[in-house]
């Protein structure tokens, strides 16, 4: 992946809201869901909100790290797998949730592992997006999100410094 041109940094309040704006849209789809299956580990913060929102209280992680180096993506590896009780009905009435797709790498293997789960990211980039069923917003792909656990303060160069045209 070459290095994104735009940056789109997301406040904890931001984040807070659209995962919110996530559980919402779930909700409207009833309340028949057994578990949360979180992709670690951007899908924890994003899994808490919906799990308070929604009451869902069966929180399940699989683990997954393919960025290894700031925004190049690796060889995925999972470093741990779901429980066997949630892989059972090929997931049905289980929800996946992390905080974004961005290739749909990530997205593509955890729904193989799950196929009839119900797919939910706060943020999608379009190659992901197809591999997900709820999102709540989609950047381009040529954006890399900063999510508020990875920022601290920093000075901003103006958008129009080098940009021409
Ligand atoms: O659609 P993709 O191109 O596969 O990228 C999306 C995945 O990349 C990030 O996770 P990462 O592997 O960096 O691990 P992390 O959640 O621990 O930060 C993000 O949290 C998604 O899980
Ligand atoms: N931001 C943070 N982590 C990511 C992204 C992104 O845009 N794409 C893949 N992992
Ligand atoms: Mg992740």
């Amino acid at each position: 992946m070459s290095l994104p041109e735009k940056a789109f940094p997301v406040s904890w309040d931001q984040f807070h809201r659209d995962a919110r704006a996530l559980a919402w849209r779930i909700a409207g789809m009833g309340n028949g869901w057994k578990a949360i299956v979180c992709i670690t580990r951007g899908g924890l913060v994003p899994a808490a909100i919906i799990s308070r929102e929604l009451g869902i209280r069966v929180i399940e992680t699989v683990c997954v790290a393919s960025y290894h180096d700031y925004s190049k993506q690796g060889e995925i590896e999972v470093l741990k797998e779901v429980h066997a009780e949630l892989l059972a009905n090929d997931g049905e009435n289980v929800l996946i949730v992390d905080d974004l797709t961005d290739t749909g790498k990530t997205a593509g293997l955890v729904r193989a592992m799950l196929p009839k789960a119900h797919f939910a990211t706060v943020y999608a980039k379009p190659k992901g997006r197809p591999l997900v069923d709820t999102f709540v917003t989609e950047v381009s792909q040529d954006t890399w999100i900063y999510f508020p656990w990875d920022l601290g303060f920093s000075y901003q160069e103006p958008i129009a410094k080098d940009h021409a045209g």
